[in-house]
């Protein structure tokens, strides 16, 4: 209660100087951050084109660690705790979609002024892009010789990833905490009772959901960079050796979880 003894009044601290330990610049390492767009030509638009990839490398890095949590969390049992982290998961990935818009202003004339100095460095080399796939349950070994030029930090990570549990090993231990058998043989009976006893199972039920969002999420993102790839470059191959457009094409088929989307067809 407050003085007046009628309003409550909530318990508050004013923040004053605390010593001028840290700054915005300080404690968000901006000198460092913003010293790290270095363009490798003169070209207008290669400052875009750096911005925006180190942009989806933070989001990368972010999606990892909120991924890995909602693993724990699925290992754990804590099943309202994996949602909460799909939720914002997810809200990171339409950002991550709704992006390519940006570069996307950017004219093949424009990109083209500078392209040629990019090869052979391409999008094949993101680390952090092919921890996410393998998290998430796309463990594709041949991709691991496409990182020549990692450094062994980065090889080391990849190896780690290769061999850690992925999202979905972690939701097979929350199926069978509840009871339900999570053998191949048994697996999809396993998905049809959940999804045929919401009254029991309702929390599975939306963390599978959660899961698919994430792979539909992911598939979208390989639609729109192609999208934005044949806008860019037509049917040229692409920096790092691959066929280009095609490439990419076949890439948007992939799914993370295709248990989950099979299980459509037995409901
Ligand atoms: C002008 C814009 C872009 C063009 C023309 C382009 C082109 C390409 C091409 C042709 C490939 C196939 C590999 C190769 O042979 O080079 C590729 C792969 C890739 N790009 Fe891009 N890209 C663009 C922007 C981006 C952006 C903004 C990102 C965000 C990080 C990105 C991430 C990737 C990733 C992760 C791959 C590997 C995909 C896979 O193997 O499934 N790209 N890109
Ligand atoms: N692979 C692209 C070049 C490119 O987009 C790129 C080059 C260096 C670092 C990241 C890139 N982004 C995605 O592939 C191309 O063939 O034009």
């Amino acid at each position: 209660m407050g003085i007046d003894g009628d309003a409550p009044v909530p318990p508050h601290r004013r923040f004053g100087e605390e010593g001028g330990r840290l700054s915005y610049g300080g404690y968000l390492r901006l000198p460092e951050l913003l010293a790290q767009q270095r363009p490798e030509s003169q070209a207008p638009d290669e400052l875009l084109f750096i911005t925006i990839h180190q942009v989806y490398e933070l989001w990368f890095k972010l999606l990892l660690h909120e991924l890995e949590s909602a693993r724990q969390a699925m290992f754990d049992g804590e099943l309202w705790q994996a949602r909460h982290l799909f939720k914002r998961v997810h809200a990171v990935e339409r950002v991550m979609v709704e992006q390519v818009e940006v570069l996307e202003t950017m004219t093949p004339q424009d990109f083209l002024a500078f392209r040629a100095d990019l090869a052979p460095a391409s999008g094949f080399q993101s680390v952090q892009f092919r921890e996410l796939e393998f998290l998430s349950g796309l463990k594709d070994e041949r991709y691991l010789s496409s990182f020549r030029n990692a450094s062994d930090a980065e090889l080391t990570r990849l190896g780690r990833r290769l061999a850690e549990p992925t999202l979905w090993d972690a939701y097979l231990t929350a199926l069978s905490r509840r009871g339900l058998p999570v053998s191949d043989a048994e697996i999809m009976a396993s998905l049809l009772a959940v999804a045929r006893d919401r009254r029991s199972y309702d929390d599975l039920w939306q963390l599978a959901e959660d899961l698919l969002t994430h792979d539909e999420t992911a598939a979208l993102w390989r639609m729109r960079h192609v999208q934005m790839v044949e806008r860019q470059i037509g049917t040229k191959s692409g920096t790092g050796g691959s066929t280009g457009a095609p490439y990419l094409r076949g890439r948007t088929q992939l799914h993370y979880f295709p248990l989950l989307w099979e299980l459509r067809a037995w409901l």
